[in-house]
Order: structure tokens, then C-alpha cells, then sequence
């Protein structure tokens, strides 16, 4: 699992243990979602390129880092993705924001992609898929099926989720080797429902209140 960053930050895990309380409501669960994703986002951005640029300081002149490089995009995926939005706005609010509408059928499991908007130049963009849960990586691995036939390279995709399991982490290790995985946990696994366990739910409910 050499692509997987599992982010055990003390205040990462604490807010999961938050959000994983199946009494917490879907404005306190909203808003910790948010707040888990701008830690992962500040993990996900480390290694941007950057060049060095001289600013002049009212002391004389700094050499100082700025990044450079391939502009960034996030997508997440429909519905439970647009919860992890505005917490990597707040690190990169001038990305632009790409949605694949997805939601997987309960009999099959299969994702079925109902929507799919992405910035006109995003096979020039290093792109961010946000979804909360990484399951049977069915969804993830259908999201970058679908930006990599519009021309992203796989190697300028990332993955971010805030619960994964062994299941879903080797099936999108397997399809898409270059692709980092950040999470904020790996769980124990999948139920006969192929929802994870412990896990938190079904997060698109849980954010949006259709429980
Ligand atoms: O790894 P997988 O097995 O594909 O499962 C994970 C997917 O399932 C959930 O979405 P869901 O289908 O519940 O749609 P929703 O966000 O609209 O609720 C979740 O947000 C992922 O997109
Ligand atoms: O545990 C799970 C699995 C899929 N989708 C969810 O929202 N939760
Ligand atoms: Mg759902």
C-alpha cells in the first residue's frame, strides 16, 4: 500500500472520532467534514512544485518560495464529495471546481455516473477527486476512469478520502498505481452491504440529512 497516506494528525483523529458518533447531527457532521478536509488538504498539497521569487520587504529584498506549475482543479464526486469542497477551497480558493455525479446501485454495487462537468483546460490541470468514502473503489476508480478519457494523465490525479478500507485501496492501487491516496482512515473492512465498517454510514446521507 505504497501510495497510501493515512494522515494520523492527533487533530485529524480527534475530529473523526467526532464524526464517527452515530448521535452527531447533520450540521456538526457537516461542518467537522470541513474541517477534516483542510488537514488533508494541507497533507495533499505538499509536495506542490514551487520556484524561488525575490519580494522586496520594507527591509531590503527576501528570496521566498511561491508555487509554480500545472494550475489545480478539484473534483468531487456527487453527492457526498461536495461536503469536502469548501475545506480545500479554504487552502486553494482560486482552484477550479469539476463535479462527476455518481451515486453506487444498491443491487449491483456498480457506480453509475449521472453527471460529469469539469473546467475546459483539465487535462492541463493537476486534479484533486474528493469523496469521502473509499468502499469498494468502484466510484474513485469510475471518477478517474473518466478524467483520464478527457486527457488527465494519472500522474497529475489525487486522491482524497476521509474513510478507506484494504478493499477499495488495493482495486484503485491496482488500476491506477501513480495515484496518491490520502485518508484520514483506513478501516477494517467491508459488510455483505459493502459498506465499511466501522466507517461512518452512508456519508451522503449523513451530510445532506436523507437518512
Ligand atoms: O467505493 P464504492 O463502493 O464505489 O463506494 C463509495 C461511494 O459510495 C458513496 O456514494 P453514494 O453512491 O452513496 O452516493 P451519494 O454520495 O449520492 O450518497 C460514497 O460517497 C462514494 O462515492
Ligand atoms: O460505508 C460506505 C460505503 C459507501 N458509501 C458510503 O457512504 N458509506
Ligand atoms: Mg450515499
Amino acid at each position: 500500500m505504497s501510495n497510501l497516506h493515512v494522515i494520523d494528525h492527533p487533530l485529524v483523529q480527534h475530529k473523526m472520532a467526532m464524526l464517527r458518533d452515530k448521535n452527531l447531527g447533520t450540521k456538526d457532521f457537516r461542518d467537522l467534514v470541513n474541517e477534516i478536509t483542510v488537514f488533508l488538504g494541507y497533507e495533499v498539497t505538499r509536495d506542490l512544485p514551487q520556484e524561488e521569487v525575490e519580494i522586496e520587504t520594507p527591509m531590503g529584498k527576501a528570496k521566498q518560495k511561491m508555487i509554480t506549475g500545472k494550475k489545480l482543479a478539484i473534483a468531487p464526486i456527487l453527492r457526498a464529495g461536495l461536503g469536502m469542497v469548501d475545506g480545500m477551497l479554504r487552502l486553494i480558493p482560486a482552484a477550479r471546481v469539476g463535479h462527476i455525479g455518481m451515486y453506487r446501485d444498491h443491487e449491483t454495487l456498480e457506480p453509475q455516473e449521472y453527471f460529469f462537468k469539469m473546467p475546459t483546460d483539465i487535462s492541463e490541470r493537476q486534479v484533486i477527486v474528493v469523496d469521502p468514502m473509499l468502499a469498494t473503489g468502484g466510484s474513485a476508480m469510475m471518477a478517474i476512469d473518466s478524467l483520464v478519457k478527457r486527457g488527465v494523465d494519472p500522474e497529475h490525479i489525487k486522491f482524497v478520502c476521509l474513510v478507506s478500507c484494504p478493499e477499495g485501496v488495493k482495486a484503485l492501487e491496482e488500476a491506477y498505481p501513480q495515484i496518491d491516496i490520502y485518508t484520514a482512515a483506513l478501516d477494517e473492512g467491508l459488510n455483505e452491504d459493502s459498506y465499511i465498517v466501522p466507517g461512518l454510514g452512508d456519508a451522503g446521507d449523513r451530510l445532506f440529512g436523507t437518512l
